[in-house]
């Protein structure tokens, strides 16, 4: 369900600054995209700058899940073009989207339940593997010490996000919140320029819901990790976010600070329900 942006703490929030935001990390630039006769994205363009953590909010059936898969390469655009680092980025695949340092979160958990959680992790360094499955499968030398250093940043990552205690259990034995960490983890473990997280508290109780926030936060304070999110909770966006994009029927409504946003009459139009 869709929050209002009258949710509780969101009138109460002063958005103050927290960091520098650099330079545009990634730009869309006129994008639409259509599934047949469904248009999910008409010329929408807006940018991601370095640092920041960008919210992208509207309606059910907005576009801002096909956003996120145009970004990471899933889905590729009529129009329109994607510039990241500077440069245009050609149609791609999500897995060289994700080695030129994109990666993703899912709307519904995307773990492999069997498998533990340090394992789950481990599957976000595969990218930035060198040797492949026979050379490890010999495990001495060179394969070794890169072995590991990988484990070395997953370890970091496990102390970071607080899970230690849950290392070695299976993730589909894990409660929501927790297997939502786990795969906030394995994106974090390919050491990401850009994070896009799709509805990263949908599900939570106010607990974890709370610990989200503050893991998202950290992670953007102390790696300097730049964050394109897709949120329900009005309270959580306006919170947490640097600037805020409103889609609405596939078209940009509204692009500007929390506090841009929330007087923008067309996106309280919107949120209220006005017809169009
Ligand atoms: N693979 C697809 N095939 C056909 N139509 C699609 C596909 N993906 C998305 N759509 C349509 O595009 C529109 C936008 O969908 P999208 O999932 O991007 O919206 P959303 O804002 O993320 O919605 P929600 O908040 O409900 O997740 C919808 O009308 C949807 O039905």
């Amino acid at each position: 369900m869709v929050e209002t942006l009258a949710s509780e703490g969101v009138a109460e929030h002063q958005s103050a600054p927290r960091k520098k935001i650099g330079e545009t990390l990634l730009r869309a630039d006129n994008i639409t995209l259509a599934f047949g006769g469904v248009k999910a994205l008409t010329d929408i363009s807006f940018e991601v700058r370095e640092h920041e953590i960008l919210a992208i909010i509207g309606p059910n059936g907005a576009g801002k899940t096909s956003m996120l898969n145009v970004i990471n390469g899933f889905y590729h655009p009529q129009q329109g073009r994607i510039m990241y680092l500077g440069a245009e980025r050609r149609a791609m695949r999500p897995h060289l989207a994700a080695r030129q340092g994109i990666a993703r979160t899912f709307q519904n958990v995307a773990l492999f339940k069997g498998m533990s959680t340090l394992d789950n992790i481990m599957t976000g360094r595969v990218l930035k593997m060198k040797s492949n499955i026979f050379q490890q499968a010999i495990f001495w030398g060179a394969n070794q010490r890169e072995e590991i250093a990988h484990r070395e940043v997953v370890e970091k990552i496990i102390d970071f996000l607080e899970i230690e205690a849950i290392r070695k259990t299976p993730v589909g034995r894990l409660p929501y919140g927790l297997q939502k960490r786990v795969e906030l983890a394995r994106a974090l473990a390919m050491e990401p320029k850009l994070l896009l997280l799709d509805e990263p508290m949908a599900g939570m109780n106010v607990e974890e819901k709370e610990d989200m926030c503050r893991f998202i936060l950290d992670v953007n304070d102390e790696f300097g990790t730049t964050i394109a999110l897709i949120e329900h909770d009005m309270g959580v966006v306006m919170d947490i976010s640097d600037r805020v994009v409103v889609l609405d029927y596939g078209r940009k409504l509204a692009d500007g600070t929390p506090d841009e946003v929330r007087a923008n009459q067309d996106v309280i139009d919107a949120y209220l329900g006005v017809s169009h």
